[in-house]
């Protein structure tokens, strides 16, 4: 069966096409700018040169149709027909409370992906967006949804519950759901399959450190907390997401800068974090500008890593224990600085690292923690699609 997933963002759609046969990838590549008249699309199929257009992309449904029609062109293509194409799998990010596990797309889970809006005002549209492309240029093929905040739901209510009149819970379902789960539960999957240990002993802290970051402290292979709350905006200082800081910085800054609900929403996810600070949203600029000796990029890199190090040591107590500490996504898996820096100062735990393992670079699992080590640290390589085209196929299978 060949599968199509899909991560649909409000300006952009990712896409890779699998072949079930043995999950191998056929194609992979995106579309930027959508909305624009120089979208950009970037089409990679494995074994072939890469395509990039830059062309008049209004819409999803439009951005969907190019992709469908490179996966089969002639020269760039890698299928044979469109029909090839047995069931389409998309990423959504906020799940709520309703689903604990992947699901097929019907009018029911489409409403409840909707009612899901206010949420996550940036990610749930635009998913629907993708979702409604599909039906339109592939009306017969069968759709499933893949939630970051469904490895997450079994975090007990005492963790998930905010300090708040519980009023909001019941009216508004205002409580902590965390994000990026198909990443937390892969890596930390992986990391005990490659200790050979069963996950059902161990208690891994696993750092998803991307564009968004969040951290999640996985317990016997269940999630029992995790960095990023209602929204993606709690938790880790990011590229530009504030993270934690006092609620009552919100009502002091709206009201001394004059700022509305929508302004002040804008600043804390689109103008803060890695961005405010240094100037660079990126995490690989603000290390090169760090090591031409722009203090302000060191500024920003200090504050980010001395976040993420709070957060270990705050799910290590939340566990009351830790076996093993897992770097993954963008920054994680690349960023042998941020590692060496969070590490060193996580030696009261007994993490030791190793400096020459640390410097590896890799598509692979590895260790870089020294066989001294009190802990295991291990860098893993997530691969959020793959989970969702896994997903997709037994859910389309049955
Ligand atoms: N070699 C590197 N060193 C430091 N940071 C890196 C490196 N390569 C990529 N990154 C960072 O990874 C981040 C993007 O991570 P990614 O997981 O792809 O994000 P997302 O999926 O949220 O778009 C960017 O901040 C980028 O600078
Ligand atoms: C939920 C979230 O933050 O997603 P991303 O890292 O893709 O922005
Ligand atoms: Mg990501």
């Amino acid at each position: 069966m060949k599968v199509l997933v899909i991560n649909a963002g409000s300006s952009s759609l990712k896409y890779q096409l699998y072949d079930m046969k043995d999950e191998s990838v056929l194609a992979a590549g995106r579309v930027e700018r959508i909305g624009m008249d120089t979208a950009i699309l970037t089409h990679e199929p494995t074994g072939k040169a890469e395509v990039r257009e830059v062309s008049e992309i209004l819409d999803h449904t439009t951005a969907i149709r190019k992709v469908l029609g490179l996966l089969v062109h002639k020269e760039h293509g890698v299928l044979d027909s469109i029909a090839d194409i047995e069931a389409v799998g998309h990423r959504v990010v906020h799940g709520g409370e309703s689903f604990r596990e992947s699901a097929i797309v019907t009018p029911e889970v489409k409403q409840e992906i909707k009612r899901l809006f206010d949420l996550a005002p940036l990610h749930n549209p635009a998913h629907m967006m993708g979702i409604q492309a599909v039906e339109s240029n592939l009306p017969d093929v069968p759709q499933a949804v893949v939630f970051d905040t469904a490895f997450h739901q079994t975090m007990d209510r005492n963790v998930y519950l905010y300090p708040i009149p519980l009023a909001l819970y019941r009216r508004h379902k205002i409580r902590k759901y965390g994000f990026h789960g198909t990443s937390h539960m892969y890596v930390s999957r992986q990391a005990a399959a490659f200790l050979g240990r069963p996950i059902e002993e161990m208690k891994i802290v696993t750092c998803h450190i991307g564009n968004g970051a969040s951290v999640t402290a996985v317990k016997g292979g269940r999630s029992v907390d995790t960095s990023m709350g209602m929204t993606p905006l709690e938790g880790l200082m990011m590229g530009t997401r504030s993270g934690d800081l006092d609620p009552a910085v919100v009502p002091f800054a709206m009201g001394k800068e004059d700022l509305t609900i929508g302004e002040v929403s804008s600043m804390l996810n689109k103008h803060s974090g890695l961005l405010a600070i240094s100037g660079m949203g990126d995490m690989r600029e603000v290390q090169d500008a760090m090591e031409n000796g722009d203090a302000n990029a060191k500024l920003a890199f200090e504050m980010y890593e001395y976040r993420l190090r709070k957060y270990i040591g705050a799910y290590a107590a939340a566990m009351n224990g830790l076996d093993a500490i897992v770097f993954t996504a963008g920054v994680g898996e690349n960023s042998w600085l941020l590692r060496a820096r969070t590490c060193l100062n996580l030696s009261y735990l007994g993490v030791e690292l190793d400096p020459e393992a640390n410097l590896v670079r890799s598509k692979e699992a590895r260790r870089i923690s020294t066989a001294n080590s009190k802990i295991d640290v291990l860098v893993v390589p997530t691969n959020e699609e793959l989970v969702i085209a896994r997903d997709t196929y037994e859910l389309v299978k049955k």
